[in-house]
């Protein structure tokens, strides 16, 4: 999609907001690739063999491999790529919530991550979560205040009954993301990463958010977007970056990356 946000901006002068330098992102599983690993002799072999390090089990699983890209305001920026590619665990690392193995991650302000930086519970009705939620992503109780409608419409928890004064324990899955993304989407975010936020809503719900997302934009902000949705990538980013294997295999124009990817994958 053609992309006039800068139009007011000279260009030229675009503001990097995250600079991702050969990062590599290893996980470490404990309890890995020892046979019946749950018994009494397992448990004691493993204790007998403490001293061995890595070797008494701890798998290491490579989910980043070298990934560089620098991404700029304005820009929204979508991740894809098959299952496990490592979509999820690059947007972790940038927001600060896993360590690189090697390389770096340099960002401008603070990265939120859909969904994490919004450390909702499930006793609290969905009106606490709101205020929780809120605070938690530094807004003042005032800003809350003054959004706090705005942020139970968006959602459209209320549109069939009074559920937003209910345990959000209650809520669907679906009606959970949408309060998620709702209040996430109140503020304006130097960096917001959403990951498959906009999948779970129904299509009403997604192309609220595709608009929320375009302003983010506007505002100047960053948004990434990991998806499974090529219509909702089409619809929200002018870049994508796909990753494969933990490798980034290509970064350019949304067109370009989608029908090579639809090319390889069949979808
Ligand atoms: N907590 C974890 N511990 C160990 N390995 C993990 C962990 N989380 C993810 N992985 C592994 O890292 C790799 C990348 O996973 P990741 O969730 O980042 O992929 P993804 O592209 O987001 O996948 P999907 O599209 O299925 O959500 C996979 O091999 C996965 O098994």
């Amino acid at each position: 999609m053609a992309d006039d946000i800068d139009g007011a901006r000279p260009t030229g002068s675009r503001i990097p907001t995250v600079i991702a330098d050969d990062v590599h992102i290893v996980y470490r599983v404990n309890g890995g690739g020892v046979a019946g690993r749950g018994s009494a002799t397992a448990a004691l072999s493993r204790i007998l063999r403490r001293d061995k390090g890595e070797s008494r089990g701890v798998r290491k699983v490579h989910a980043v491999r070298g990934v560089s890209f620098t991404a700029y305001r304005g820009e929204a920026i979508g991740l894809i790529g098959t299952n496990g590619s490592g979509k999820s665990t690059l947007l972790r690392a940038i927001a600060g919530l896993l360590p690189t193995e090697h390389g770096k991650v340099y960002t401008d302000g603070q990265p939120s991550l859909l969904g994490v930086n919004a450390a909702l519970m499930g006793d609290l009705t969905g009106e606490r979560n709101v205020i929780l939620g809120g605070l938690a992503m530094g807004m003042s109780r005032e800003e809350i205040k003054e959004r706090y409608q705005d942020i139970v419409d968006f959602s459209g928890i209320n549109e069939k009954g009074d559920f937003i004064t209910l345990p959000m324990r209650t809520y669907s899955s679906g009606m959970g993301a949408r309060l998620r993304f709702a209040i996430a989407a109140a503020k304006n975010h130097d960096v917001l990463m959403i990951d498959e936020a906009l999948a779970t809503g129904d299509r009403k719900f997604q192309i609220r958010s595709e608009e929320r997302i375009r302003e983010l934009r506007k505002e100047a902000g960053t948004v990434f977007l990991v998806s499974h949705s090529n219509k909702s990538i089409r619809d929200t980013c002018d870049r994508v970056l796909w990753l494969e294997k933990g490798e980034l295999l290509m970064d350019g124009p949304t067109d370009e990356v989608l029908r090579a990817y639809e090319r390889e994958t069949g979808r």
